[in-house]
Order: C-alpha cells, then structure tokens, then sequence
C-alpha cells in the first residue's frame, strides 16, 4: 500500500491540535559511533551543506575524510558536557524539560493542544513524533521550529523533514508552520529578564557579546535571511536593555569547512577585546532555543579561554532560555496564537464531518 491509513471514525467529534516541537537533535551518545551516525545524516541534509561544486563531490568529502576525522573530535567535546544538565545529552535533557512543561502549561489553562517532541536528526525522529500525534488522532498539526531566527538550514529543514513524512499518509492533517519569531516581543522579554537576572548576580560588563550561529556568507547573498533577523533579535534586545551600540555587539560562531561564514567571528571578537579595554565581558547566545554543545562547550569553555588568555579578566555565559517560566509560558502562547482559529473552533467542523461521514459509508458497503 502506498499510503499508510487512517482510522477514520472520529465523525462528529471535536477536532484534536497537536503541535510538534522540533530541535536540531543530538548525538544518541558521546561515541565515535553515534557521532558518526549523527553526523552523516546532519551533514548529508542539502539544507545544511547546500556545496557550490557538483555534489557527488561533497559525498565524497563527506564520506572519505569529514566523517573519518570529525566523529571523534566531536565525541571528546560531547564527553566533556555529557550529564552536565541531567540526563545524557544537555539539547536532549533541555527539550524534554521544555516539552515536559508546555506540555503542564496547556493542562493549567485547560488548553487541548498536544505537544510532541521530535528531532530533525537523530532521536525521536520527526516521523517518530508524527506518528505519534497520528495515534492521537491529530486531524490539526502545527510545526514549530526551536530556532528564533529563519534559516533555510535549519527551519526550511524541517520543513522538508516534516513535509516528506506526511506525503506517505493517506490523510493528512490541516498544517500551519512558525517560520520565526525573531522579533516577538515575548521572546525578546524573556531574554532581556534572563540577562538582567544574570547581572543582578555577576555585575554588568563592559560588552555584552551576542552570538549566533554562523552559516557561511553565500547562504546570505542567496537570500537566506537569517542574518538580518539575528541583528534585528540583538538590536532589540540592546533596546530592551537600554544599552548603547558601545555596549553590545552581534557575533556569528561555529565556523564549519573552509569557506567564508558569517562575521565577525565570535571567536576572533573575544580575543581582541581585552587590548580594546573590555575586561569585563559576557555572552549570550539568544539562537539557542536550548543550551548545547555550542553554547556549554565552544562558547562557555573554549570561548572563555580565548578571551582569558589575551588578557580578559572577568566572562561568564548567560544561560540559554531553556525551561525557564517565561520562556515556556511565552512558546505556549506563541502556539496557542497560532492556533487561535482552531481553538475557537468548538463545534465540529459539519461539511467535513458529513464528507467523511459519506466516506466512512461507502467504506463499510464497500467490504
Ligand atoms: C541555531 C541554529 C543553527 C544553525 C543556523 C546551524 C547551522 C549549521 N551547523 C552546521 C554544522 C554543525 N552544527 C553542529 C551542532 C549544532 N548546531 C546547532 C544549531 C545550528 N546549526 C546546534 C543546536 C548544535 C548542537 C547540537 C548538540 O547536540 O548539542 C555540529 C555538530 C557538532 C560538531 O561536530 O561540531 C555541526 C557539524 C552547519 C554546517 C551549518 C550550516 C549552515
Ligand atoms: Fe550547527
Ligand atoms: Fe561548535
């Protein structure tokens, strides 16, 4: 059969909204084996590596040296921040948090939306989570992309993930997609408090670094937006804050190959602030939906030690927004937003009701 059935019995009942939360995913451990795993599939995704040379040349850069060098590297960092945040992974221990308490959100404010939790890469899968909603009888799905700002390599992504999965099935359900929220006031809010809580406890430094994953320059002049919205998420935070362009400034991390990415470089920045009189600094990494490798290990560890070995006396890290309360009640109402004509919806939808109603019919006279 080439599409996978339904049951098709919900006739004249209240339609069920489900919303999946996908994160980029994780390794399954901190071994040369899962990373290699994980990291063929990260990086054969189009989306992410998307090479300006004929592909069958990149699945052999792929297959003959990155995944013969890089999983081990990796597995060592991984190792260094495994169990840092609960259980196993931090992304992995985070999301479930974050599932977990907007999952608890909806059942305080009586909300029937059902929250699955799913991965682009690795586990639980989008075709996981799907399934999932699927038993539940999900007839109404939204898609919500942890990622703040748009990114064909990562939010088009799961877009593609998402998409390709519902083409099996027989009957698929109403779909709505968050492109972004780059610049929701909610989103902004709940870092803006993160940070002030943060200074409350270490002091206000001379510069606040604001750093986002990189993605390599072509993927802007191709018209990827993902550049101006991190500006727009670090100008209004700045706002937010009331600094001034002195105090703060936009950096782009994890420069992957060999090509041009995103500038200025959050690494190079950290080393030439200490000789511009910035002793003081802090970073915060408002594209992490979830603390991870990224931020625990490149950012808080190897970062830190480049600004403190060019002279740099005082760093810390602030947090991702992770689990925290605003950050959970501000994610809820962005899906309950969302999903605001649904939720409305309470009488059973009658055309479609009766459509497959006369459906369900010919089924059964049809056996
Ligand atoms: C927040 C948005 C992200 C964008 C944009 C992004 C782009 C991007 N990433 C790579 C390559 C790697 N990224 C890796 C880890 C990683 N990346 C993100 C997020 C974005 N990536 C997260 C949240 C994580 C951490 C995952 C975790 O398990 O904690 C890695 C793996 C780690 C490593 O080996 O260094 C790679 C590789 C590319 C090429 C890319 C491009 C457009
Ligand atoms: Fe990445
Ligand atoms: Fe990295």
């Amino acid at each position: 059969m080439k599409y996978l059935n339904s049951t098709n019995d919900r006739h004249g009942k209240r339609s069920r909204i489900g919303v999946l939360l996908v994160n980029l995913g994780t390794p399954d451990a901190p071994t040369k084996k899962a990373l290699k795993i994980y990291l063929k599939e990260f990086l054969s995704d189009p989306r992410v590596v998307e090479p300006n040379f004929p592909r069958w040349i990149w699945w052999l850069i792929l297959n003959g040296v990155i995944l013969n060098i890089r999983p081990k590297r990796s597995a060592e960092a991984y190792a260094s921040i495994w169990n840092e945040v609960g259980e196993g992974s931090p992304l992995m221990a985070i999301s479930k948090q974050q599932h977990q308490a907007v999952q608890a959100y909806f059942q305080e404010h009586q909300v029937d939306i059902i929250p699955v939790l799913a991965m682009r890469y690795g586990n639980p899968s989008i075709a996981h989570g799907l399934s999932e909603l699927k038993s539940q009888r999900v007839d109404r799905l939204l898609v919500l992309p942890l990622y703040p700002q748009y990114s064909a390599s990562t939010t088009a992504s799961i877009f593609d993930a998402v998409t390709r999965e519902l083409q099996s099935w027989r009957l698929i359900p109403e779909v709505r997609f968050i492109n972004h929220y780059h610049d929701h006031s909610g989103y902004i809010n709940a870092l803006a408090r993160s940070v002030q809580q943060h200074w409350q406890q270490h002091g206000q430094p001379d510069q606040l670094v604001m750093s986002f994953h990189g993605v390599p320059q072509r993927y802007l002049h191709n018209g990827d937006p993902y550049h101006c919205e991190c500006h727009k998420s670090g100008r209004l935070l700045a706002e937010k804050l009331g600094l001034n362009k002195n105090q703060y400034q936009v950096t782009f991390q994890s420069i992957f190959g060999r090509e041009e990415w995103l500038k200025p470089y959050t690494m190079e920045v950290l080393k030439s602030l200490p000789a511009q009189g910035h002793k003081h600094v802090q970073v915060i990494c408002p594209g992490f939906a979830a603390d991870c490798l990224e931020t625990l290990e490149e950012i808080a560890v190897e970062n830190k030690g480049y600004f403190t070995g060019a002279g740099g006396e005082q760093f810390s890290y602030i947090p991702a927004l992770n689990a925290d309360e605003d950050h959970v009640a501000f994610l809820s109402q962005l899906i309950m937003a969302h999903s605001q004509t649904w939720l409305e919806q309470t009488e059973p939808d009658k055309a479609l009701t009766e459509q497959r109603y006369l459906q369900h019919e010919y089924n059964q006279s049809d056996k």
